[in-house]
């Protein structure tokens, strides 16, 4: 029997571990993500196949692969993208994600980082994170409206945790690389997701911003659970503590850095040795 599953099925029969209402999130059995026999193909193709991936609250998880491993495609699958053919994806214990809209899904508390900075460059850091408050789609209506002290500490909180104190009034469209990539991230967390996919986060970043991004994301773990896809082996083993090889659309191997990268499998198909 799945894991998720037989936690539901115990949380039947013991009525004082049943799951919280419908909106809420149970994570009280410490997994924040289930996905179970999980497959999907595109024209015949298999890019995922009978993908199997718990997910604990608040851990920090690289998933690396091969190009075509399927990464994306699995992201999509959480985020409500792509429908899969088959399997079960569980937020917690109680919401099931295939019965729920992309944006239901983000309002339930997962929050994609795509590869692709996407602020907007003519706004400053700060207007840039009060817009992702969300609330009022039109911007002059947004800015006319006070925010209240709660968001302000929020917005101090996550300017400080991104690194850009100094610049918050610094038009985004002036941010290096790195720093655009940091106040997405800022954007998002304006949100309090409960996890973050992150992909690619330091694709054309210099050295030191991938130390700080490291800095970031670790200092983001346990407060939030982060799921961060990356090529970047230099960067995965600065911040790794479980990764999940995918290969073929399912797990070729999974455990500490040492553990995969010296995995025979995983250095034919991956690491090129
Ligand atoms: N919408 C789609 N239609 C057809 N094929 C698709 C679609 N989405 C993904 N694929 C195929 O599924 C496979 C898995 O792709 P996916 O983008 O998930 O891999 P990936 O691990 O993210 O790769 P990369 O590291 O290059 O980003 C690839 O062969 C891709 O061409």
């Amino acid at each position: 029997m799945s894991l998720i599953n037989s936690i539901r099925q115990r949380d039947r029969v013991f009525d004082f571990l049943a799951p919280q209402g419908a909106g809420d999130l149970d994570t009280r059995k410490g997994y924040i993500l289930y996905m179970e026999d999980v497959s999907v193909s595109f024209d015949g193709f298999k890019a995922i196949n009978n993908l199997n991936l718990y997910i604990r609250e608040g851990e920090l998880r690289c998933i690396i692969g091969p190009n075509g491993a399927g990464k994306t495609t699995m992201m999509d699958i959480i985020t409500g993208k792509t429908q899969p053919d088959s399997g079960s994806v569980w937020f917690g214990q109680s919401m099931d994600l295939l019965k729920m809209k992309e944006p239901e899904i983000a309002n339930a508390g997962i929050g994609r980082k795509f590869q692709k900075p996407t602020v907007f460059e003519a706004l400053t850091v700060f207007e840039n994170l009060w817009l992702a408050l969300g609330g009022q789609r039109s911007i002059p209506r947004l800015f006319n409206r006070k925010l209240s002290a709660e968001q302000l500490a929020r917005m101090d909180e996550v300017i400080n945790l991104i690194g850009l104190s100094d610049l918050q009034s610094s038009l985004a469209g002036t941010l290096s690389h790195g720093q655009k990539q940091w106040l997405e991230i800022g954007m998002l967390l304006m949100q309090n997701p409960k996890m973050l996919l992150v992909d690619e986060p330091v694709a054309g970043m210099t050295h030191q911003e991938m130390d700080k991004t490291a800095e970031l994301l670790k200092g983001l773990a346990g407060r939030h659970t982060v799921v961060v896809v990356e090529h970047d082996m230099e960067f995965i083993r600065s911040i790794a503590q479980t990764v999940t090889v995918l290969h073929q659309g399912s797990i070729l191997k999974e455990g500490s850095m040492d553990q995969v990268q010296s995995d025979p499998k995983v250095r034919e198909v991956y690491l090129g040795a």
